[in-house]
């Protein structure tokens, strides 16, 4: 090699030219300049000091190598049988011998165990002593290659850099050396495949390196083929591995002077965060024990459960809190909060106010709702009551007012109290001639509770037998104080009949809304509420919504509680088409995917994927909610469920024109429930009887309740076919008294005894046949041979049973009458004496109703 100086050789080995100086004076060379020429001797010199400054082995400077790798390569052949080619006719038969050749390389690596041990403590304790160290497993790998022979040559251990270059590297950097993977970071010289996120690398066979030559770079290269085109190169390795990885675990662990794992010391509080619904294997998984231990618990807190039942959210946290953790209930991650942002804002303006219209049964309060909107709403009512909330807006020459209608029927009540907690301002009717009712106080109950002001009509004026004074002082005792008598509330004398006193009344109330300074934000997207939603035969669903906040427009997408829809069409209270609706305006939505709850808040949102995504989340809340209330039944305690067992129950199916008449229905019908027997509501909706309604009420045995509906072709031609019991009514009082009838047949019938005849005994004789025989007067009634006796010593029964033989002058008798004498023989009793008493008497079965 040519001369080179200093500053040359720092270049070609790429170090800088002072460390490159510092270091050779380190060495021994002594100290020049950058421009003064190198000697390969020197370049030795320098070599051997930083292999020793390095720890290096294997160096002709270091006489004791501290690590060996021995490779081993195996060649050998396999000859395949030979393929007999078909000779064409006249040729000799052509065979062609396939010859594989199998190379097998073996890896064997020796390292000074005192290497081993300083491995990641970076302590240097010498040692002469060269140890094999056993390797988890002879490193060999086999390389099939077909057909023909390849000439393999040998794997190069020793890398082709020049020793100088590479020992400088080594100074610079972590010596990456064929026969020495052994830097710091890696657990063990033999794994390093084990580095944490790196692709596992082939045993303990070091990286290939780029300027490795021949079939090694080859091979590697052949290897990563195989990897992309389906990984089986790894994957057998892998399973290679697999054998020696717990003792390469182990030894990393070892290496790295501490345990992975550390075993409890004690009980670990959790704390667990549990939703509205959750699974036992769930909960389980969050308190991480066993579901077992929670069915357990379960158990022993007297609820049966299954490893999939979803548990509410109460017992959930009591499961927790009982098995020693920490329950905190879930932040709710819905997508509801999405909503948040859509609520409308800024300055708000007056609007007119929401008025509902509440009181007793036929005090009058359609009539006076149809006389103020000039309609005759109540001529087309069935059974002439309201059954379903409507939603008015009228304009007044006073201001516009909007008017929920609710029914007065008890079966509603849910209902008016939905419109008490929507409603500004109650006008209470109470019938002049009638006075205060039930439904009046718990219109006025309600009315409080929402803390809503009242205005009362006092109706019926016209009336000769009205007395308006009779209901202000019945009202006082519910604290209802007309002003006239120092309160506050305005009683206004009306009669919904003639119209006397409607302009009064509704002045009343527009005093009242302007005393409440009523304003909503006008602009914006609309929020309100779902008042009455149907399923209509040519429309669709068809929601009636009342906007609270915001302005709702055609084409917006509306969400309603769990339905969704463009609202494609907007209509009024006269079924005329609106572009827009502001605050306090009801109006009909046609439009969403399906009948949304009476009761559900509406939105309306930006596009149509979030309104979908929202009411998806909902669907399946409510999914939950009603399969844990629906699981919370049986899975009670032990007891309730054997009493639930012996509890008879009617199974209904509800259909109705509209959602408020169905929850009504279904309402009134769950409140027959007795100790004996009770209603379970298996399905409740909106439209008409289907073929699904059919075979759901044949599969659960239900009656079918259709309230202002009817079945289509093909239920009805199914109703037929299964004979389901199918009942139409448009009258909520005759629905429930139809259940009640149904229920009656439910109830055991009740066994009344009635006694028949009165015996004295008289006389005791023997028989031989009988025993003891009772010679009796009848005293009273008749006693007859097959019926049931007692025996009464003193007026106490002292014995219960049958008659053997009843005779008269030694003939049997089927009955003896008052005043005659006669001889009774009771069944297997001989204590009767004289002075008892025998009282025959009968059990009749009677037929109980509700
Ligand atoms: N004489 C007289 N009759 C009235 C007056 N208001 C209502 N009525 C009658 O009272 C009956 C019941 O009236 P509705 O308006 O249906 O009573 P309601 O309170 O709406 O009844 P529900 O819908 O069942 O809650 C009807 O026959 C009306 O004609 C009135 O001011 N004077």
């Amino acid at each position: 090699m040519a001369a080179q100086s200093i500053e040359q050789f720092a270049a070609s080995i790429r170090v800088p030219v002072d460390r490159l100086l510092r270091q050779l004076q380190e060495a021994g060379v002594g100290v020049r300049a950058a421009g003064d020429s190198i000697t390969d001797d020197e370049k030795a010199a320098l070599l051997g000091h930083l292999r020793r400054a390095h720890g290096a082995e294997a160096s002709e400077t270091s006489p004791t190598p501290r690590k060996i790798t021995l490779t081993r390569q195996v060649v050998s052949e396999l000859r395949q049988p030979a393929v007999a080619r078909r000779p064409g006719p006249g040729a000799a038969p052509a065979v062609a011998a396939n010859k594989v050749t199998v190379v097998t390389r073996k890896r064997r690596t020796y390292v000074k165990r005192e290497d081993q041990e300083r491995v990641g403590e970076e302590t240097a304790a010498e040692s002469d002593t060269v140890t094999p160290v056993e390797q988890p497993a002879p490193e060999s790998e086999l390389i099939v290659q077909a057909p023909e022979p390849v000439v393999e040559p040998a794997p190069v251990a020793e890398p082709e850099q020049p020793a100088v270059a590479q020992a400088t590297s080594a100074a610079e950097a972590p010596p990456r050396r064929t026969t020495e993977p052994q830097p710091a970071a890696r657990p063990q010289p033999q794994a390093p495949r084990q580095a944490p996120g790196k692709p596992p690398a082939r045993g303990a066979q070091p990286a290939p390196r780029r300027d490795e030559p021949g079939r090694g770079a080859g091979k590697q290269r052949k290897k990563g083929g195989r990897d992309e085109r389906g990984g089986f190169g790894d994957d057998a390795q892998g399973r290679l591995r697999s054998r020696s990885r717990p003792g390469a675990h182990r030894g990393a662990g070892a290496g790295a002077g501490r345990h992975q794992f550390e075993r409890p010391q004690g009980a670990i509080t959790r704390e667990v965060e549990v939703p509205a619904s959750i699974t036992v294997a769930e909960l389980a998984s969050r308190m991480s024990v066993k579901a077992a231990e929670v069915i357990k618990c379960l158990m022993r807190m007297g609820q049966m459960a299954t490893i999939n039942q979803a548990l509410d959210q109460d017992t959930a946290m009591l499961v927790v809190e009982e098995m020693g953790h920490t329950a905190a209930v879930a932040a709710p991650q819905s997508p509801e909060s999405l909503l948040t942002e859509l609520a409308p804002t800024g300055e708000g303006t007056a609007r007119a106010p929401i008025v509902t219209v509440m009181g007793h049964v036929d005090h009058g309060k359609t009539t006076l709702l149809d006389y103020i909107r000039k309609s005759q709403v109540a001529a087309g009512e069935a059974g002439a009551i309201t059954q379903h909330i409507g939603a008015y807006h009228v304009t007044t020459p006073r201001g516009a007012v909007t008017f929920l209608d609710t029914p007065g029927h008890a079966a509603f009540s849910a209902m008016r109290a939905r419109g008490a907690a929507l409603t500004d301002i109650v006008i209470l009717v109470v019938a002049a001639d009638d006075g205060v009712m039930p439904q009046t106080i718990e219109a006025v109950q309600h009315a409080k509770a929402a803390g809503v002001p009242l205005v009362v009509a006092v109706n019926k004026m016209d009336k000769p037998d009205a007395e308006p004074d009779r209901v202000k002082q019945e009202l006082i005792q519910h604290d209802v104080i007309a002003e006239d008598f120092g309160g506050e509330v305005q009683f206004v004398p009306v009669s919904a009949k003639t119209g006397a006193g409607i302009d009064a009344l509704l002045e009343a109330v527009l005093l009242q809304a302007e005393v409440m300074e009523l304003k909503a934000v006008t602009e914006g997207p609309a929020v309100g509420v779902v008042v009455e939603a149907k399923l209509d035969r040519g429309r669709g669903p068809v929601a009636t919504v009342l906007v609270q906040a915001g302005t709702l427009r055609r084409g917006d997408m509306v969400l309603a509680g769990g339905e969704f829809g463009r609202a494609r069409v907007l209509l009024d209270e006269h079924a005329q088409p609106l572009l827009e609706a502001g605050p306090s305006r009801p109006v009909e939505v046609l439009g969403l995917s399906g009948v949304p709850n009476v009761g559900d808040v509406f939105n309306v949102v930006e596009d149509e994927r979030k309104a979908r995504e929202i009411a998806l989340f909902r669907q399946q809340a409510a999914r939950e909610a009603s399969l844990s209330r629906r699981e919370a039944v049986p899975g009670g305690d032990i007891f309730s469920q054997l009493r639930a067992a012996q509890i008879k129950s009617l199974n209904v199916i509800i259909k109705a024109d509209v959602q408020g008449s169905a929850e009504a229905i279904a309402s009134s019908l769950l409140g027959l429930a007795t100790d004996e027997v009770t209603v379970r509501v298996v399905a409740s909706g909106v439209g008409g009887i289907t073929e699904t309604d059919v075979n759901l009420a044949l599969s659960t045995g239900a009656l079918l309740v259709g309230f202002n509906v009817r079945a289509d072709a093909t239920a009805r031609k199914l109703l037929k076919e299964t004979g389901v019991e199918v009942r139409y009514h448009s009258i909520i009082y005759e629905v429930i008294d139809e259940v009640k009838r149904a229920l009656g047949g439910l109830l055991e019938p009740e066994i009344r005894e009635t006694i028949l005849g009165l015996a004295e005994v008289r006389e005791v004789f023997h028989s031989a046949k009988f025993g003891a025989v009772a010679g009796c007067i009848v005293s009273d009634g008749v006693v007859r041979r097959r019926c049931p006796i007692r025996v009464l010593r003193g007026n106490v029964v002292i014995y219960e049973g049958e008659l053997e033989s009843l005779r008269r002058h030694k003939d049997d008798v089927p009955e003896v009458r008052a005043g005659t004498e006669c001889g009774i023989a009771v069944k297997q009793y001989n204590d009767v004496q004289v002075g008892d008493q025998i009282e025959c008497f009968e059990r009749t079965s009677v037929e109980r109703t509700l």
